[in-house]
């Protein structure tokens, strides 16, 4: 399991005369449940990117167990996030065309020659577990709240000690948001990954256990 340490970052872009983000420091628990909460424009999506190894850290350092993002190459990034990070993004990033077990297995394919079988296995129980009923079926014919769904276990097929979601239950009904936030609550702790979720859903940051309100990309008290 993994335990976050940030000290002194700060991320900047061109045209910015703030930096979209200055977090002195901030430590996180192994099996911490976080929610990043904030107005539009605050960061939320800045910090998730840097804590997943998408955005490059020009300042500072941002630790996750012994592994310092700041450290690391583009391609590093890259490997550490497909070994330790789920992600949930936010418009889902589903592939058309392919059914909801082959989306979720894709990260898999990607990353091997040859498919364990176990993988597929463990992809049919996950998407059984996130509740989709027909796994063959292509996910442009699902509803928002399945995809997001599909989204969900293909996050969790690489057992992943970090799982990081970006407003995953905004463009659900309230009914499909709840489903969606026990899943990712029931599965975090399931795999007893450290969970952080950017999210404008009150009810969504009430189920975790703190929140970080971020305001102009500084943490507020
Ligand atoms: N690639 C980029 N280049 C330039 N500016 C950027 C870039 N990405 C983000 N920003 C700026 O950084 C700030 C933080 O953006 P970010 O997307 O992290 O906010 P957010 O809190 O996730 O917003 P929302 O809730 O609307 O998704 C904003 O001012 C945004 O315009």
């Amino acid at each position: 399991m993994a335990a976050l340490s940030i000290r002194d970052l700060e991320v900047r872009f061109p045209g910015l005369a703030q930096p979209a983000l200055a977090i002195p420091a901030l430590d996180l628990d192994r099996g911490a449940r976080v929610a990043v909460s904030g107005p539009s424009g605050c960061g939320k999506t800045t910090l998730l990117n840097v804590l997943s190894g998408l955005e490059k850290i020009g300042h500072g350092h941002v630790a996750w167990a012994d592994t310092d993002l700041s450290r690391l190459g583009e391609g590093a990034r890259d490997r550490w996030r497909a070994a330790h990070v789920g992600l949930v993004m936010q418009d889902f990033h589903l592939f058309p065309g392919l059914s909801a077990l082959e989306n979720v297995l894709l990260p898999q394919r990607l990353g091997c020659w040859r498919l364990q079988p176990s993988k597929r296995v463990e992809a049919l129980r996950l998407l059984e577990r996130v509740g989709l009923p027909n796994p063959r079926q292509p996910v442009e014919t699902l509803s928002r709240g399945q995809m997001q769904r599909v989204a969900v276990a293909r996050a969790l097929i690489a057992r992943p000690e970090i799982l990081i979601a970006d407003e995953p239950t905004a463009s659900l009904d309230a009914e499909a948001g709840a489903a969606v936030a026990d899943l990712l609550l029931d599965l975090a702790q399931e795999a007893q990954a450290t969970l952080i979720v950017a999210t404008h859903d009150p009810r969504l940051a009430g189920r975790l256990s703190r929140t970080l309100r971020l305001d102009a990309g500084r943490l507020a008290a």
